[in-house]
């Protein structure tokens, strides 16, 4: 079903309305604010938050090693940092489906070590998970971890070519990297990857007003470098088209994230629904997450229960 929705207000047509983006008429201060997730925490102080992420990314992943069978360290390519972790379920199959993880911290922390948060419910149900690294800022750029998580989805594609589909799934400066897998040529590369979805949380897609935060400074050297890498303004510019008709988007935020992060994600999840997309195009929903904040939305995917979790199995099992 394509349904496109107008907001009363809200240029659509083009791209013009990021003239007027509201991030535009915001102090540096406000901007900082709006772009540190951590502030926007209800029921953790910030630098509590940010502890606690890193602690429970630590526990999960020390948790998902000693349970199932992994792959670690697995190389995709010949940098040293271009390495992935591959938990796989109990039933291996060449048909496994794949759901691959791009961890964020801004572009310039976070790391696979701490980051298997999904990999224990997804596993129970028979998906096998991967969760990549990348050099983050300072050692790369942008263009370059678009470049590692271009490579890390052709390598598992190579590696298991029978795979009943590859699921990307993104969080914060990680759901950009796997917007940006939209716009991705697959024939320059020589393999197409059984793209079959994307799961978008908390996601950044539009990094022009980033350059306007103290986070920027290794990030985005100039507006064409945001500009580039921005899936937003390139979809809006240059629309795509899924290789598989069936391939879903899924774009969520928390219900406590910063109103810049809630329109940035409204934002973009218009984008592949614009009328010119709608036939053929992708498939895209929209869910905010109920009382979640931006970290939260992560430590919830630990548990099975969690209604990320279920979207994600039905979406992979086709059962939605
Ligand atoms: N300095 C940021 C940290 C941050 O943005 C972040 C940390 C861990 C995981 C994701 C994050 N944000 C986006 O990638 C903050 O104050 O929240």
């Amino acid at each position: 079903m394509c349904v496109w929705w107008y907001k009363a207000g809200m240029d659509v047509s083009g791209g013009n309305h990021r003239h007027e983006a509201p991030w535009k008429r915001m102090s540096k201060e406000e901007l900082d604010n709006q772009y540190s997730p951590s502030r926007w925490v209800v029921r953790l102080g910030a630098e509590e938050a940010m502890r606690t992420y890193s602690q429970i990314g630590n526990e999960v992943t020390k948790r998902a090693r000693a349970t199932g069978r992994s792959l670690l360290n697995v190389p995709y390519g010949d940098g040293d940092g271009e390495k992935l972790d591959i938990y796989l379920p109990e039933a291996v199959s060449e048909a496994m489906p794949f759901l691959v993880f791009f961890h964020g911290g801004y572009w310039q922390s976070g790391s696979k070590d701490t980051s298997a948060f999904m990999v224990n419910p997804l596993t129970a149900q028979g998906v096998a998970v991967v969760i990549v690294a990348y050099d983050i800022a300072p050692k790369g750029t942008l263009d370059q971890m678009v470049d590692q998580v271009t490579q890390s989805i052709m390598f598992v594609q190579k590696q298991y070519p029978g795979n009943q589909g590859i699921y990307l799934c993104g969080h914060s400066a990680g759901a950009h990297l796997a917007a940006m897998m939209l716009l991705a040529d697959w024939t320059k590369h020589g393999v197409t990857p059984n793209l079959k979805g994307f799961f978008l949380l908390s996601g950044v897609y539009d990094l022009e007003p980033i350059m306007h935060t103290s986070e920027n400074a290794p990030l985005l050297p100039a507006l064409e470098d945001a500009q580039r890498n921005s899936p937003l303004w390139q979809l809006e510019t240059a629309p795509t088209q899924p290789a598989d008709p069936a391939c879903r988007i899924l774009v969520t935020v928390g219900q406590h994230d910063s109103p810049e992060f809630h329109r940035q994600s409204r934002e973009f999840y218009q984008v592949p629904r614009a009328p010119t997309l709608c036939q053929g195009g992708w498939k895209a929903s929209f869910e905010e997450l109920h009382d979640m904040d931006h970290f939260e939305i992560l430590w919830n995917l630990t548990q099975e229960d969690y209604v990320l979790t279920q979207i994600i199995l039905k979406t992979i099992f086709q059962e939605s």
